[in-house]
């Protein structure tokens, strides 16, 4: 069994609790609460901004050419590609990008986003290989999951769009490829590749919740 199918079985209940999480099913609809979708459009910019770091850190991590090639240009798509989709869905708020920049991180997007970057800067390849892992195989099983209940065009569809696109598709196919590839030559680091992806794949969740809830701080 390829070591991210070990992975993706381990965190089975995770990924099921998303695809049945209300956001997702609401947002599938079109039903979706405007308020709960701004403030996904708002967190995840923040947390995609870091996300590039992520990739960045980790191709200067790398130890071959094609590797190291591939992360950097994923920080540079998800800059220039992916955060188009919220500085689009922003401006229709009457957000502009210099306040996307600036929006305060609520509590479950501080939590992930410090995982992320310390996984960056103190882990292994291997490690953040794992951790970014949740976040596309994710992203594009939560999408396809939508694109199948939606029977309609609605105004979340280019986000649908965006995460089931070819592109998204194959960045996320090398994702776990890498993955795979790194579950073979450092089996040493199954432990923590694991212990990495359940609790990304645990953040992805209460990113979701997050979102619907509008989590903000108490005081
Ligand atoms: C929280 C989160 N995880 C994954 C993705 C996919 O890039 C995203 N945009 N946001």
């Amino acid at each position: 069994m390829a070591f991210s199918d070990t992975l993706l079985e381990a965190g089975a209940d995770i990924w099921e609790a998303q695809l049945e999480h209300p956001f997702v099913r609401e947002l599938a609809a079109g039903a979706l609460d405007e308020a709960a979708f701004e403030h996904w459009v708002k967190q995840d910019y923040r947390y995609l901004l870091d996300y590039a770091r992520l990739f960045a850190i980790a191709g200067v991590k790398a130890r071959d050419e094609e590797t190291m090639t591939h992360l950097l240009g994923v920080a540079h798509q998800v800059l220039d590609h992916e955060m188009d989709l919220h500085r689009e869905f922003a401006a229709d708020y009457g957000i502009s990008r210099e306040q996307l920049e600036t929006v305060e991180k609520a509590p479950t997007c501080v939590a992930y986003t410090n995982f992320l970057l310390r996984t960056a800067y103190e882990g292994s390849v291997a490690e953040i290989a794992a951790a970014l892992y949740p976040c596309m195989q994710g992203y594009l099983d939560v999408a396809e999951h939508m694109a199948d209940l939606a029977d309609e065009d609605h105004r979340y569809t280019p986000f649908i769009e965006m995460y089931t696109s070819a592109e998204f598709r194959e960045a996320t196919d090398w994702c776990r490829a890498f993955v795979d590839r790194c579950g073979e030559r450092y089996p040493g680091e199954h432990d923590a590749m694991r212990a990495a992806f359940l609790t990304s794949a645990r953040l992805e969740y209460r990113f979701w919740e997050m979102a619907y809830t509008e989590e903000d701080w108490d005081v």
